[in-house]
């Protein structure tokens, strides 16, 4: 792997009792890329999505982070580095406006955030909203309740509150999932204009494999906690073990 690696794990291991939900998983993406990670349920997925971002702990091996190691730093802390998770809706304030929600991300970047902040980084911070709520589709939406949104525009509030805190990589767990077709069409238009942007890393866990073909440029597939194969969108979807673990066989 190459300087250019922005994210990388080695050996990382995730034991709950008995059952290796992660087991020594080696793996990594280089800046700007997208990359996806597949696996049947129960695969390890967002297990190994919670390790990188500091949602669980691992049992042993490393997470480094820009050449730096955050293995077992908490989620916080990792955001504030630039990397980030979207959560399924959970992140949200309902009683709050589409835009304080994606605006109170923008206030704690990283960048932006001091505690004296001065009004001229109160107009960045709005234009900042601003920008992310056109980005991802909102900005008819800007001073609605989110609590009133419907599911899909409600994932679309998670993925704006992400990007108002301005990561260098976000972990997408299934982003469409639970999405009615024309919610999974927008979403889609979405996650490719970020999968273009060459300043964002993307990696993304999903089980609608035309959603994967659309946007990874390389797959990772895992299987009972480990690297089952690795390779383009094309030859993950001809390769007969995948097939077999997805038909259940071993
Ligand atoms: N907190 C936990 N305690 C005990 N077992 C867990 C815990 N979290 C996950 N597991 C187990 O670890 C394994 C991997 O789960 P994980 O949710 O990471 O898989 P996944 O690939 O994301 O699955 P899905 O596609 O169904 O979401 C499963 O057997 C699951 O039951």
């Amino acid at each position: 792997m190459n300087d250019s690696v922005v994210l990388r794990t080695e050996d990382l291991t995730k034991r709950f009792g008995s059952l290796t939900a992660v087991d020594s998983v080696s793996w990594g993406i280089e800046s700007g890329a997208t990359k996806a990670i597949i696996g049947p349920n129960g695969a390890g997925k967002s297990t190994f999505f919670n390790l990188i971002s500091g949602v669980l702990p691992p049992t042993s091996g490393e997470v480094e982070f820009h050449g730096e190691r955050i293995t077992g730093n908490p989620e916080y802390k990792i955001a504030r580095r630039g990397l980030v998770k979207t959560h399924q809706t959970t992140n949200i304030y309902e009683e709050s406006t589409v835009f304080d929600n994606v605006r109170i991300a923008a206030q704690t970047n990283r960048t932006t955030f001091n505690m004296w902040s001065k009004a001229s980084d109160l107009t960045t911070v709005n234009d900042q909203t601003e920008r992310v709520l056109e980005r991802v589709g909102l900005t008819d939406e800007r001073d609605r309740m989110a609590g009133e949104l419907p599911h899909g525009l409600q994932r679309k509030i998670e993925i704006g509150i992400a990007l108002a805190t301005d990561p260098d990589v976000i972990l997408f767990d299934e982003p469409i999932a639970g999405m009615s077709q024309d919610g999974r069409r927008e979403m889609l238009t979405v996650l490719q204009e970020l999968s273009n942007d060459p300043s964002l890393t993307t990696v993304i866990t999903e089980h609608d494999f035309d959603i994967i073909m659309n946007l990874a440029e390389e797959i990772t597939v895992l299987h009972q906690g480990a690297i089952l194969t690795e390779g383009t969108p094309d030859e993950i979807a001809h390769n007969e073990q995948v097939q077999k673990v997805y038909l259940g066989g071993d």
